[in-house]
């Protein structure tokens, strides 16, 4: 998996490469510029680096040498930098001029992690110049510089936090150092294809339904249709839905395969999914600590009156609030939730144990020890529904024997897998489109 880091622990990082592991920038600028050289589109001919003043810009400088050694036209604009690579790019003949000209690509290696805002003078009116020409794809590496029109980030070795929220598209670059380092400085995952596979449970050939656990959904309406149907395409063995009868009726034609009647033979309960706050959650929370459990929407509105249950929730308890219902049942402001979510998860985390997913444009899932990011979802699926679709997904997950923060993180992934494939084909993704997806292969 990907770690992510802030520019504070990037920094530490760098210390940690360069004093405990031996490291030379020298050798970390060079794996950048290798990294970056494959990476970058050669079949042009012209490009510009920008090039700042620290080793941001002593990576784009090592990078036009190489590009230089393969015959591109490549020129620098660089008003100060004291790396070697300036002297060498000077010394072989790679042009430096002061103004943006025409060219294929434009790499802004103005400033990285090391930068402070706000930015002025020379280096304000050359991001407006940048920005201003633009007849050229800019590419930043690391992080994109305060201000400039990046057509695309290249990260190198983290994937930094600030662009978690930016939708430029972006890539980690590899920098030769093994990810286990940066595990001693960050606990912030991206969730990738690799780790998805490495938790996957494969089905024997002698196994039976009962092999993969039961189900028991409280929910009603089409939130109920929802989750028990995303229980049961999810692989769960049997999924049971307790619900008015109305709900169960038309549960019956739309959810064939789920039982609706009540069980007293069952491994996981999910709570919520619009089954009204009135219901008496507390009871059934009470009595079913000894199981696995999704909470979610209702339910978590009932908690917030009742914020006691909170600490009574097992390891195996999985919250699933968006920011809002997080702030009901944190007290913290709305506001602070969304500028520092990862501080404000961990917050909660101590206090209370259990898996927590603060679902958004970035899910965050924190079992109370480390942060996974599920970031490949898409605004398309903003509508009702996809909540109770997901509780269903985890609580199948959980039924299955997947460990309570791989059930969540699992489920989360492929929800936004399957909608980061159907983007391409629609404008609007509703949970009954995803539905019909789950488990294709
Ligand atoms: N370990 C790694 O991941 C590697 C990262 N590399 C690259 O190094 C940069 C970070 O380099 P650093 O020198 O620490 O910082 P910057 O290049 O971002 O810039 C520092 C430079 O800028 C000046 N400065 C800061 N703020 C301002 C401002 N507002 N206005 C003007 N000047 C400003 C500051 O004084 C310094 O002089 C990282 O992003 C990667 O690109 C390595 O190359 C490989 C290993």
């Amino acid at each position: 998996m990907i770690n992510v880091t802030d520019n504070i622990e990037a920094k530490k990082v760098d210390t940690l490469l360069l004093n405990e592991y031996n490291y030379t920038e020298d050798v970390l600028i060079q794996n950048a510029a290798h990294s970056l050289f494959n990476e970058i589109d050669k079949t042009v001919n012209k490009y510009i680096v920008a090039v700042g003043p620290g080793n941001n810009g002593a990576d784009g400088l090592a990078l036009a040498i190489l590009l230089h050694s393969i015959n591109k036209d490549v020129k620098i604009i660089c008003k100060k930098n004291m790396s070697i690579y300036h002297k060498i790019a000077l010394k072989i003949g790679i042009p430096s001029i002061e103004h943006v000209q025409s060219c294929d690509i434009l790499i802004d290696a103005l400033f990285g992690f090391g930068f402070s805002g706000p930015v002025q003078g020379y280096y304000k009116e050359l991001i407006d110049e940048i920005n201003e020409k633009k007849d050229y794809k800019i590419i930043s590496i690391d992080l994109n510089t305060a201000h400039i029109n990046s057509d695309c980030v290249l990260m190198l070795s983290t994937y930094k936090q600030t662009l978690l929220n930016s939708s430029i598209p972006k890539k980690v670059l590899k920098i030769g150092v093994n990810e286990k380092i940066y595990e001693c400085v960050s606990n912030k995952y991206i969730v990738d294809e690799e780790y998805i596979g490495s938790i996957k449970k494969e089905k024997n050939e002698f196994c039976n339904k009962s092999d993969f656990g039961r189900v028991k959904i409280y929910a009603k309406k089409g939130a109920a249709l929802l989750a028990s149907r995303a229980s049961v395409k999810s692989g769960s063995g049997y999924t049971y839905l307790i619900s008015d009868d109305e709900t169960r009726k038309a549960n019956l034609s739309f959810n064939p395969e789920c039982i609706n009647s009540d069980t007293t033979k069952y491994d996981v309960i999910c709570l919520g999914p619009n089954n009204g706050v009135d219901f008496d959650y507390a009871s059934i929370i009470y009595t079913n600590l000894d199981k696995k459990m999704v909470i979610d929407a209702d339910a978590l509105t009932y908690i917030s009156n009742n914020l006691e249950i909170l600490d009574s929730l097992t390891e195996d308890c999985v919250l699933t609030p968006h920011p809002l219902e997080f702030s009901r049942i944190s007290g913290y402001d709305l506001n602070e939730i969304l500028e520092k979510p990862f501080e404000k998860l961990e917050e909660f985390g101590k206090k209370y144990k259990g898996t927590i997913i603060l679902k958004g444009k970035n899910n965050i899932i924190y079992d109370g020890h480390k942060f996974y990011i599920v970031n490949i979802g898409n605004s398309k699926m903003a509508n009702a529904g996809m909540g109770d679709l997901l509780s269903g997904m985890i609580a199948s997950y959980l039924a299955q024997g997947y460990k309570t923060r791989d059930a969540v993180i699992y489920a989360t992934y492929q929800q936004a897998k399957i909608g980061r494939y159907l983007s391409e084909k629609k404008d609007t993704i509703n949970p009954t489109d995803i539905l019909s997806l789950i488990n294709n292969k």
